[in-house]
């Protein structure tokens, strides 16, 4: 318990890594319905959209819409993934306040995502890093696929970390580890970890679990043994990639602030919000929340814990 941080940072990947891979295309008022319920429900850190190519991924092509609608909370990050120089170019211009680059630890899922090597995505990152720094912007990294690839299998936790140290070097102040088909175990998981973690310090690493197998929360509990105080998560489990058949959501953020707040862990969310935001976008998309925890109260206190 002790190595446990004591307070953790969110980052609520649900209006973008939740939405990109939702066929029914959402209306860019609902997303930002959908953020400023996050925003009111004390979430600090809101992935908010992507600027990539609107041929790829279609949901995502309502992003300047998005982040110049949002109603914005002084103190509350509202970030952007970019591709390349011209999503950064259009993520600074829609007024994204961060931006992430995303490369992947395995040259299979590197190509069908980004349409490039993993040393080409390195190379197409450094104008972003460049163009970052004299602005003034903070970048963050993904790595994805740090346990397993959906076209190149089990991935050696030594490649994550040369990936990982790359991105770390080259300029981003945290560095996401992506679980993106969700095929991590706690021991998997550990080993990835420790060979990440030799090479970047833990103090800039988050963790990104997708829960294919029902492994997230188990393999966040392991992130935070390590004492790793970043965890990405999408409201209601939304979530999924294009380029990772298969693949299903992210851990859901209900799920995670509920195991947050059990150890003692504070997060600053106020949940019922928080379940309230799930519901909001599930009931949009014709579905419940993939979340147990939001289930189980929808069950007990209809619709929610009335204040
Ligand atoms: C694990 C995860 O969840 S990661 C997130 C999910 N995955 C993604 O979002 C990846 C989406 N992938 C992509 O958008 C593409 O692979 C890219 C843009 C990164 C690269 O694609 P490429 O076809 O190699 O790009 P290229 O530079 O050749 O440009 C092709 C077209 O895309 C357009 N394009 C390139 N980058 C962007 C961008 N950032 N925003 C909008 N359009 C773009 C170009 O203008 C060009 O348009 P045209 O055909 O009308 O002339
Ligand atoms: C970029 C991401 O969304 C991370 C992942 O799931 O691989």
């Amino acid at each position: 318990m002790s190595t446990f941080p004591s307070q953790v940072k969110i980052v609520e990947v649900g209006p973008r890594d939740g939405l990109q891979n939702e066929k029914q295309l959402i209306s860019a008022d609902d997303k930002i319905a959908l953020i400023d319920q996050l925003t009111d429900a004390g979430l600090s850190y809101i992935e908010s959209g992507s600027f990539v190519s609107p041929k790829w991924v279609p949901q995502m092509a309502t992003s300047t819409a998005v982040l110049t609608g949002i109603a914005r909370k002084s103190g509350v990050t509202y970030a952007a993934l970019t591709p390349n120089i011209k999503g950064y170019d259009a993520a600074i211009a829609a007024n994204a306040d961060e931006v992430a680059i995303f490369a992947a630890a395995s040259e299979g899922f590197s190509q069908k995502n980004i349409n490039c090597s993993i040393d080409e995505s390195i190379e197409r990152f450094a104008p972003i890093i460049a163009a970052a720094k004299q602005a003034n912007i903070k970048v963050r990294g993904y790595v994805s696929c740090v346990v397993g690839c959906p076209y190149d299998g089990e991935i050696a936790p030594e490649q994550v970390a040369k990936v990982a140290e790359k991105l770390h070097n080259m300029g981003c102040y945290e560095i996401s580890l992506g679980d993106t088909i969700g095929v991590g175990t706690a021991a998997s998981v550990q080993k990835m970890l420790q060979a990440v973690m030799a090479k970047v310090p833990r103090e800039h690493l988050a963790v990104h679990f997708h829960d294919t197998y029902g492994q997230a929360l188990t393999n966040i509990y392991t992130a935070l043994q390590n004492g790793i105080s970043v965890v990405d998560s999408a409201v209601a489990g939304l979530g999924g990639c294009p380029y990772a058949k298969g693949a299903s959501g992210n851990v859901a953020t209900e799920d995670v602030v509920y195991l947050l707040h059990g150890l003692g862990i504070t997060t600053g969310i106020d949940f019922n919000k928080l379940l309230k935001a799930g519901w909001f976008i599930s009931d949009i998309l014709g579905k419940a929340p993939i979340s147990k925890v939001s289930n189980a109260y929808r069950a007990q206190h209809k619709p929610y814990i009335e204040e």
